[in-house]
């Protein structure tokens, strides 16, 4: 007969223990979590991505988030009058305009998301790619229908400086980090897509996985006309899809493939708009999104 006794509450130590296996797995890795401006909307759900994150610090993961807030850069730009236009996907940054970028990535949306962290404790430390040289960049002059076009103050990353980050790791921080960088030519700044930021800070962090939180359960197959979620794909297979893609999903994916192919072992774009999707994500089995992996050894 056993003489093993039950407690009522078992099954809740049940839920801890299925974990372990995860926990295990991805203890003392640095994992890159991309908030999107789209996924930032509600309340609860901000609520719910600063629990993530914390409890992914508890648990001995090493996280840096890194944010968006294309919306709100808009709603600010319209209320100053200013013109708000996007070409290759990216902003037409002028002069004006880069000031309210930096505006509201620095001096609000990121303060924000410090603001939610810090309720759990003394954890998250802002900063934006400027400081202590984290991401220094150059003009970036994107190519339209052949034609090399100028989009004003939009950097094109040439180096990322990893010390701040480490150094906020290593004190039990997290690093909250806005898409702004250093300019490579003069004194001033320049604006970054927020996805490209977190995929090259994910690579030059040797980040174990690059997450991009969005609006949009993942990958569509055949966007806007079907929403099948494409669950897994290897680089290969993502760098052949990349000139069907289009709007906001090419620097998320050009981003996952940079990714992978410098290091990352896995880059997902996952449905911000379900509660606790990093959680689900990196502790079970039932992961939601797409998952962008390296190509296996000998394929390309
Ligand atoms: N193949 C695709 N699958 C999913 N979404 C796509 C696809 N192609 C374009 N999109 C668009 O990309 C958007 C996400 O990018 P974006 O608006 O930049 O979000 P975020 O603010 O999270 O960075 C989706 O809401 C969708 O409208
Ligand atoms: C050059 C460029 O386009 N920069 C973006 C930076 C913010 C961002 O990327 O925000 P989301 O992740 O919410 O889209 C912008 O100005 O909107």
């Amino acid at each position: 007969m056993s003489t093993t006794r039950k407690h009522t509450a078992l099954p809740k130590a049940q839920i801890l223990i299925e974990a372990l296996p995860w926990l295990t797995r991805h203890h003392g890795k640095t994992v890159v979590i991309k908030f999107g401006g789209n996924a930032m909307i509600d309340e609860e759900l901000k609520a719910a991505f600063a629990q993530d994150v914390v409890f992914l610090r508890h648990a001995g993961l090493r996280p840096v988030v890194v944010h968006g807030g294309g919306p709100q850069i808009s709603a600010q730009l319209d209320k100053q009058g200013l013109v708000s236009e996007f070409k290759a996907g990216l902003r037409v940054t002028t002069p004006e305009a880069m000031d309210v970028v930096r505006m509201v990535l620095a001096g609000q949306v990121q303060r924000e998301l410090v603001g939610l962290l810090n309720q759990h404790g003394p954890f998250a430390v802002g900063m934006t790619g400027e400081d202590a040289h984290t991401i220094t960049a150059t003009k970036h002059r994107p190519r339209i229908e052949g034609e090399l076009v100028d989009i004003g103050r939009v950097g094109e990353i040439t180096r990322i400086d990893t010390g701040a980050i480490e150094a906020l790791l290593d004190n039990g921080r997290i690093p909250v980090v806005s898409s702004i960088a250093r300019s490579e030519d003069d004194g001033h700044v320049y604006n970054v897509n927020a996805d490209t930021a977190a995929a090259a800070l994910a690579a030059a962090l040797g980040a174990e996985t690059l997450m991009v939180l969005t609006d949009v359960e993942g990958l569509y197959e055949d966007w806007p006309h079907s929403d099948e979620v494409i669950s897994r794909l290897t680089a290969g297979e993502l760098e052949k899809l990349l000139p069907e893609l289009s709007s906001g999903m090419v620097p998320k994916m050009e981003g996952c493939l940079h990714a992978v192919r410098n290091g990352v072992t896995t880059a997902r774009v996952i449905d911000g708009r379900v509660q606790h999707s990093i959680l689900l994500e990196i502790f079970t089995d039932e992961g939601i999104g797409t998952m962008v992996v390296p190509d296996a050894q000998g394929e390309s």
